[in-house]
């Protein structure tokens, strides 16, 4: 469903992305990982061609992004972080931009408001950001697209809307679509998105599924330091240390997404030589 190879971008002749290639599938939830100026936000206005390649090939859905035509267009909902709202209620947004999506479905956006404890009457321009934030994502949830983009979805959200977001994204998803979202609050995510992608200074330092990594990488908590030499990556917690070793033995243990991205940005390329078969290095 999408498809990005040898993307190059950047601003002004600085370069930010070179030689970028990622894969997306439907029916999934991918969780696009950074530290803030990592280069998300951008790559997520190329896929929606909001801003244009200097080289490689973008297909999304089947189209060349950069040309905006309608087939496309009708098949994406891309929220951004910031985005100013008309001055209009829920209601009339909805009447005006629902016949953009032709498979919008006015009961499932009711029944979403209606989770988001969100009422579409209220005039957006006059209540709270994370209302107004709600108030979109039911509406980006419910408009059938197959393509859903959403960049630091849970900003402005407080912890019961957090959840609340998890729950009513995984439970929106059709089987020919996907939802792509980007944050840097890795913790919002958990138990949401599947696969990861983790994005650094324009790179992909990591591209996969949570169980390829609970297969590679076993995770524990555990109250003494361990030794430097007996861990691939440990950091501090509270109530003690979150230790990752290598999983030899096929262990079964949770992924902590928080400790998976900073081991990540920590040691790049020893985890992306020890997920890749065949280029494996046996490390401790
Ligand atoms: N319009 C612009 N002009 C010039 N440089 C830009 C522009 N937008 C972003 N950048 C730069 O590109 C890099 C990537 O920015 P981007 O917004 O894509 O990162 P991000 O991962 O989304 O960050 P955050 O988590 O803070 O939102 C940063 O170094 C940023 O300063």
């Amino acid at each position: 469903m999408l498809t990005i190879e040898k993307l190059s971008f950047g601003y002004s002749g600085e370069g930010l992305f070179r030689n970028l290639d990622l894969e997306l599938e439907p029916g999934m939830i991918y969780g696009l990982l950074g530290k803030n100026g990592a280069g998300k936000t951008s790559l997520l206005r190329l896929i929606s061609g909001q801003l244009f390649p200097s080289g490689g090939r973008l297909d999304v859905l089947g189209f060349d992004p950069r040309l905006r035509q309608p087939g496309m267009l009708r098949d994406i909902y891309f929220l951004p972080e910031e985005f100013p709202v008309p001055r209009l209620t829920g209601t009339r947004y909805v009447a005006l931009n629902s016949p953009f999506y032709p498979r919008f479905d006015r009961e499932r956006f009711f029944d979403l408001c209606e989770g988001f404890q969100v009422d579409p009457a209220w005039a957006l321009s006059q209540v709270s950001l994370g209302q107004k934030k709600k108030f979109l994502l039911a509406f980006g949830l419910a408009s059938g697209v197959r393509l859903l983009i959403l960049d630091e979805p849970t900003n402005g959200l407080d912890i019961p809307s957090k959840r609340q977001f998890r729950r009513l994204a995984a439970s929106s998803l059709g089987e020919d679509q996907t939802i792509l979202i980007s944050t840097h609050q890795v913790r919002d995510m958990e138990n949401l998105i599947d696969p990861v992608i983790i994005l650094d200074s324009g790179h992909i330092l990591f591209s996969g599924a949570i169980d390829s990594i609970a297969g590679k990488f076993h995770m524990s908590l555990e109250t003494t330091e361990p030794l430097p030499q007996e861990a691939f990556y440990f950091e501090r917690v509270p109530g003690g240390y979150s230790v990752v070793r290598r999983n030899h033995e096929g262990y079964d243990s949770h992924v902590d997404l928080e400790v998976f991205f900073n081991m990540v940005i920590e040691r790049g390329e020893d985890v992306a030589a020890i997920m890749q078969p065949g280029r494996e290095e046996d490390r401790v």
